[in-house]
């Protein structure tokens, strides 16, 4: 089974170093310093109570180099992939699957979904329809990204927790291929379920990514502290329950209720949200793919969602002054 990872940063980084060390056929495509470092002297993870691991790995930022793969799992930033789609084309073959491990609503959302809003396009995650047409949503496989990790330096990346990566076909069925990946994961250290109602899992996650990244940015604040100000923690729960009624609407059941996910949020930590992060460091933030992607599904689902359109002009505006939005 070839898997190729496609922007192997923090999360690609820390798939590639478990999948190589379990002896699975995995290449990584990056670039920068950070491939250099990689292919200079091989891919070293860090993690907690463990001895630091280096490995040797295949890496690229020519996908031509490593032809057509079983699996291509996209962890690149969500605006970072519609303009790749036509440089990725050489990793396709007949029946590759694409492994979409990007936060926020997925471009697929809509397909297989088994409604009337059947194919829909959302424009906030894949404007021009470049993913749609560019892979074809049948090659679709979803994923919940859970670890959280980091690329400390070139070459180099620390993880900080967590080892599941929730798989989901977007019919829901347990296909010969979710299995297949999921047993290769599993075999590689990591937890890899086949989930059977992933959007479920999806919008759990994003209601944390909707409110508290952009509240972060804002704010400066750490997630113990956002979610437990009251002013912030208001302004979380009032998105939130905006984001729950579009969901629900789509026909998502939440296992858990508003106040528990930001309990959840507020024993995190003193976390940066990664995009504050992105704002410290002067990189684009996916403000489009947990923002205005679920502005986007109000208006497909004629939801009224003013608190999500207030922080999505403030966030919006916050990185357009910082050149780094828009
Ligand atoms: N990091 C985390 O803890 C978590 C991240 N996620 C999600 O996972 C996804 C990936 O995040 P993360 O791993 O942090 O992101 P990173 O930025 O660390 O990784 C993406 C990598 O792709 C590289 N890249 C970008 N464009 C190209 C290109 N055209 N060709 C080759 N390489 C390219 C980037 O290089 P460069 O640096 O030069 O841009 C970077 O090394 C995001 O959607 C994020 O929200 C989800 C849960 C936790
Ligand atoms: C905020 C958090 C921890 C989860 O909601 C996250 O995923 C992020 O920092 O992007």
């Amino acid at each position: 089974m070839k898997i190729c990872i496609f922007g192997a940063g923090a999360i690609g980084g820390y798939m590639g170093v478990k999948l190589a060390q379990a002896g699975a056929d995995v290449s990584l495509v990056a670039r920068g310093p950070h491939l250099a470092a990689m292919n200079e002297k091989g891919l070293t993870l860090i993690e907690e109570d463990k001895d630091p691991v280096t490995v040797p790995v295949t890496a690229s930022d020519n996908p031509a180099d490593l032809g057509p793969q079983d699996y291509v799992i996209v962890t690149l930033k969500a605006h970072s992939v519609p303009p790749v789609v036509p440089k990725m084309q050489p990793l396709i073959g007949d029946n590759t699957t694409i492994v979409s491990g990007v936060n926020g609503v997925p471009w697929w959302y809509f397909h297989k979904i088994g409604t009337d809003l059947e194919g829909t396009r959302l424009a906030t995650v894949d404007p021009g329809n470049a993913q749609w047409d560019g892979f074809g949503p049948d090659r679709v496989l979803g994923c919940v990204v859970y670890p959280a990790a980091e690329v400390t330096e070139p070459g180099t990346i620390k993880h900080i927790e967590g080892n599941r990566f929730s798989l989901g076909e977007p019919d829901g069925s347990k296909s010969d291929r979710a299995l297949a990946l999921s047993k290769a994961l599993s075999a590689a250290g990591l937890k890899a379920p086949v989930r059977p109602r992933l959007r479920d899992e999806i919008w759990v996650k994003l209601w944390g990514n909707l409110s508290f990244n952009p509240i972060s940015a804002l704010t400066h604040a750490t997630l113990d502290v956002l979610c437990t100000d009251p002013g912030t923690r208001a302004v979380a729960k009032g998105m939130m329950l905006e984001a729950q009624e579009i969901a629900e609407k789509l026909g998502v059941k939440f296992p858990i209720d508003v106040e528990r996910r930001i309990d959840g949020g507020a024993a995190v930590g003193a976390h940066r949200t990664s995009m504050l992060q992105d704002l410290d460091q002067g990189r684009p933030m996916e403000i489009d793919a947990l923002v205005g992607s679920v502005q986007e599904l109000g208006r497909v689902t004629e939801t009224p969602t003013p608190t999500i359109d207030t922080v999505l002009a403030l966030i919006q505006l916050r990185g357009r002054t910082a050149g780094l939005y828009g």
